[in-house]
């Protein structure tokens, strides 16, 4: 077999391996949204008021949220006008495509930002059991799979607890941990690790932050102390601030990112947890009302279970199968 073609093989099988993850992460969204979709373009037999009104109670109630249902609806109901379709099976491939064009915001704008040389760093930010640091040591995880060093920096001091797992997910993801002990500053480690990863020249640095939300100002101030840290040390740093939320506790999730978004500098968001809800339309209200790209979604517990977000894939991993606008573009 020629160098190419089995160079083709191997990106396909790797493409066909991401459609799978995000298409088992996404099953119960699956289950419930689309089934609910499908159901009711099969059902139904034209497109009247009682045919939206429907489509609007399924799309609020996968979490879509009220604005973004509204906007869409609107947006059909033009389509609907200007294409003179009666059928609702013919609207069906066009919803897909809306939800695509909803999620997009560019591809650029969805990868993580990368220093053009020398050391990366991203900040990690969010509330507390939302996934923060096992989002860390999968990030670690698939940089290192894309074969850069990276170092972790533990602060989130604290609670002992959160320094300890962060050592567990970087002895999993084979990187090392730059701590201190509990109620250290975080700046202070923070320091040291942006010094270690330096002399080390490592490529990727990611830090651990304390998400306690409840202690608004001290958490901002804490933040703006770590931001002068790192810029100190690497002028353009941190490269991404990424606000990791849990999809599990949809609209709360939007609220979090709006709160951390405006105030901490937020350039990214990273969804945990769709895998665990069927209300993954989340995904959307939020890229819908914050001006974030969504960069990255857990999609479960384990290592390789962090997919950067793509939202193509993620319309087609829930549609995939049921005969939607993805196929018929095959
Ligand atoms: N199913 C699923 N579980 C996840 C995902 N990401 C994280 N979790 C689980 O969520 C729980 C909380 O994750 P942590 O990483 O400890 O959350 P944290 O935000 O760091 O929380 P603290 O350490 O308490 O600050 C753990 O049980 C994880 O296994 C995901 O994408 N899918």
């Amino acid at each position: 077999m020629s160098f190419f073609k089995r160079l083709r093989e191997s990106i396909s099988s790797k493409a066909e391996e991401v459609t799978n993850k995000f298409k088992e992460g996404l099953s119960k969204t699956r289950d419930a949204f689309v089934g609910k979709v499908e159901d009711l373009f099969s059902r139904r037999k034209k497109i009247d008021e009682a045919f939206y009104e429907e489509l609007e109670e399924i799309l609020i109630g996968a979490d879509v949220g009220i604005n973004t249902v509204l906007k869409l609806i609107d947006e059909l109901r033009v389509e609907v006008r200007k294409r003179k379709i009666e059928d609702p099976k013919e609207l069906r491939p066009i919803l897909t495509e809306k939800l695509v064009e909803l999620l997009s915001g560019g591809e650029e704008t969805e990868r993580l930002k990368t220093a053009p040389d020398g050391l990366t760093i991203y900040l990690v930010v969010g509330v507390n059991g939302v996934g923060k640091t096992t989002t860390i040591g999968k990030l670690a995880h698939r940089l290192k799979q894309d074969g850069k060093s990276v170092l972790l920096a533990a602060g989130d001091t604290f609670r002992a607890a959160a320094i300890e797992q962060l050592e567990v997910w970087g002895q999993r993801a084979g990187v090392d941990v730059i701590r201190q002990g509990q109620g250290s500053d975080p700046a202070a480690v923070i320091f040291d690790a942006v010094h270690a990863a330096k002399q080390r020249n490592v490529d990727v640095l990611i830090c651990d932050t304390a998400g306690r939300l409840q202690n608004k100002v001290n958490l901002m101030e804490e933040l703006n102390k770590i931001f002068r840290v790192i810029r100190r040390e690497v002028p353009e740093a941190p490269h991404e601030v990424l606000l990791v939320l849990d999809a599990t506790t949809g609209q709360n999730a939007l609220q979090q990112a709006k709160l951390f978004g405006e105030k901490t500098g937020v350039t990214g968001l990273v969804l945990t947890k769709l895998d665990g809800t069927a209300k993954g339309g989340i995904v959307i209200a939020i890229r819908q009302e914050m001006e974030l790209p969504v960069k990255m979604v857990g999609l479960g517990e384990k290592i390789d279970d962090l997919q950067p977000f793509d939202s193509e894939q993620f319309v087609n991993a829930l549609f995939l199968g049921l005969g939607g606008a993805a196929e018929e573009a095959e």
